[in-house]
């Protein structure tokens, strides 16, 4: 998470105002905003500080800054540009609660890259014997295993590889464009994966598994959908990041 900071002095507050109302529409709804906050300065009317929430500098500067959503968000906002003061991102330093940061990932948890490359291999390896799984997967690129490794180590915290080398949520989404996967299909594959992480050892501890699943559910039932005929899912998003939830990490 970075945050990013946008100070303004503005001459007709009101107008900014409706105009901010209006931008953070487009702004609210795009993948990489993790929140957004407009204050105004109470001892200096006309003074505005803009505190944006992204997932990473990269997803904002590449991504929101690339879709149709920053254009909306600009066209509201343009008139303004010439009374930013700053305009930076920002890293938590010390908060009242702990540093997120001081947290393992899931996928440091997990057991980094290597874990997730056994559970691919073990995985497709089952896939491949399915009755309901293998004809989807007769013609999967061998070095396919590794590529959704990549995909989940990226998802769980880890380097983000797949969006580097890979080509990222884009290219990740055209595999299942068009591919009619039924619900059947999703529970075999969801129900092979978990089989596949207790054959590897993954952390067996609920709070592990639980949030693994979680990603594992929410994931195929989006594999589902936008494989459907007719489907017209976003082409643009940055690799979601997946985080405990809920439950933190155990601590003895
Ligand atoms: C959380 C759920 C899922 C994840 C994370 C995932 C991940 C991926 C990734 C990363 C790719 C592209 C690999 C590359 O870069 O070439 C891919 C392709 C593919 N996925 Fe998924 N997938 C999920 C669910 C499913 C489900 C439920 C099915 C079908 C039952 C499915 C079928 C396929 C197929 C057939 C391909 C193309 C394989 C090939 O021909 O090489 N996926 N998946």
């Amino acid at each position: 998470m970075i945050i990013e900071y946008i100070r303004y002095r503005v001459p007709d507050a009101q107008e900014f105002e409706a105009a901010y109302r209006r931008a953070v529409v487009p702004l609210g709804a795009a993948p990489e905003c993790l929140d957004f906050e407009l204050s105004k300065c109470v001892d200096e009317p006309g003074s505005y500080i803009l505190r944006i929430l992204w997932t990473s500098t990269r997803d904002h500067m590449e991504g929101f800054r690339n879709s149709e959503r920053f254009q909306e968000f600009f066209a509201e906002i343009e008139p303004y540009v010439g009374n930013i003061e700053e305009m930076r991102h920002y890293e938590q330093v010390i908060t009242k609660t702990e540093p997120t940061s001081t947290e393992p990932t899931l996928y440091e948890w997990a057991g980094g890259s290597e874990a997730f490359e056994r559970l691919t291999e073990v995985f497709y390896g089952h896939v491949l014997k399915d009755d309901l799984l293998a004809p989807i997967f007769a013609h999967m690129d061998e070095r396919h295993p590794r590529f959704v490794a990549m995909w989940l180590s990226e998802v769980f915290g880890g380097p983000d590889r797949y969006t580097r080398e890979r080509g990222g949520y884009p290219h990740m989404l055209a595999q299942h464009l068009g591919k009619h996967i039924r619900e059947e299909q999703r529970r075999r594959w969801v129900s092979l994966l978990m089989d596949a992480a207790d054959e590897v050892e993954l952390p067996g501890d609920p709070e592990f598994r639980a949030a693994f699943a979680s990603y594992i559910e929410w994931g195929t039932r989006l594999a589902v959908q936008n494989s459907a005929p007719g489907a017209t899912p976003p082409t643009k998003a940055p690799v979601p990041r997946w985080g405990w939830g809920v439950a933190p990490p155990y601590t003895p």
